[in-house]
């Protein structure tokens, strides 16, 4: 498996401030990374630079080889990274798949024709678990269905990289199940590579290859959900409390692991 992203001394100032502090990180091709922190660590800047929404005070982010930090969103889109919002702002008097539709027309690097749009949208749609009827609005959505919505809006750009920007905020326990194994299926079906956004470390952890951990803009952690969920410097940021319930996740993960392991021997 080649690099697909490699991020070296990526930093961001906003005036005096260093939101970013030289990160350095690379993600392997059909990967899943978390990149994890708590409020205020810098986890959406170092999302808004990859995603071109804004331009790096320093250092490098490479696509495949080719410097991408400093383009502007639609450009990085069209190179086949898509994201999702933490807060999704769909257009509320179309329908989910005229949302969908609009998305893929817009995402696509080449003009393509409408019904090759509302395709790519109904294929989207059915990765995400949405009714591709064409009839359905937006407004019966509740919060998971947003969350999928905004899924959808980016798989809609058929992309190679996929940055999901806390997927799980506002769903309940089963729905944040759901999400995490949405993401998992996503990555095994179609190969995306994804980046995995979140404050919330818990359900994460189970279907992450890698984390990378940052507080106060820089990375105090990279490595293994288990060996990330015992460091020390994570497990003091986190307070000790979301730790707990990763470390149960981590734990079950490894069981499942091991039962998965002996089934297949
Ligand atoms: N446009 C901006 N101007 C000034 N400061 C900013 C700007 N954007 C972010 N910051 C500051 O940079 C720091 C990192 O913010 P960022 O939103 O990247 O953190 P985060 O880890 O994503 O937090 P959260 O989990 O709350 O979304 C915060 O202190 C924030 O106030």
């Amino acid at each position: 498996m080649g690099t697909m992203l490699e991020v070296r001394d990526l930093t961001k100032r906003f005036g005096g401030f260093t939101a970013v502090d030289r990160i350095g990180f690379d993600l392997a091709e059909g990967e899943i990374l978390g990149l994890i922190g708590p409020n205020g660590s810098g986890k959406s800047t170092t999302f808004n630079l990859i995603a071109g929404a804004l331009p790096p005070s320093a250092g490098s982010i490479k696509l495949e080889g080719r410097e991408i930090g400093g383009l502007s969103p639609t450009e990085v889109c069209h190179l086949g990274i898509a994201r999702t919002y933490q807060i999704p702002r769909p257009f509320r008097k179309l329908t989910i798949l005229e949302n969908v539709a609009l998305a893929a027309y817009f995402g696509a690097n080449r003009l393509i024709s409408r019904s090759e749009a509302w395709k790519r949208a109904e294929d989207a749609l059915t990765l995400t678990q949405l009714p591709t009827d064409p009839s359905v609005r937006v407004d019966g959505l509740g919060a998971a269905g947003l969350k999928k919505l905004e899924l959808a809006r980016a798989l809609a750009t058929q992309p190679r990289l996929l940055l999901a920007d806390e997927s799980l905020g506002g769903l309940d326990e089963q729905e944040m199940d759901q999400a995490a194994d949405m993401l998992s299926d996503i990555r095994r079906e179609r190969g995306i590579t994804i980046i995995w956004v979140e404050h919330i470390m818990g359900v994460l952890m189970r279907v992450v290859d890698r984390c990378v951990v940052l507080d106060h803009g820089e990375i105090i952690a990279t490595g293994l959900p288990q060996e990330v969920a015992h460091d020390p410097k994570v497990v003091e940021v986190y307070l000790g409390t979301d730790a707990e319930s990763v470390q149960t996740q981590v734990a079950g993960r490894s069981a499942g692991e091991a039962a998965g392991g002996a089934a297949a021997c």
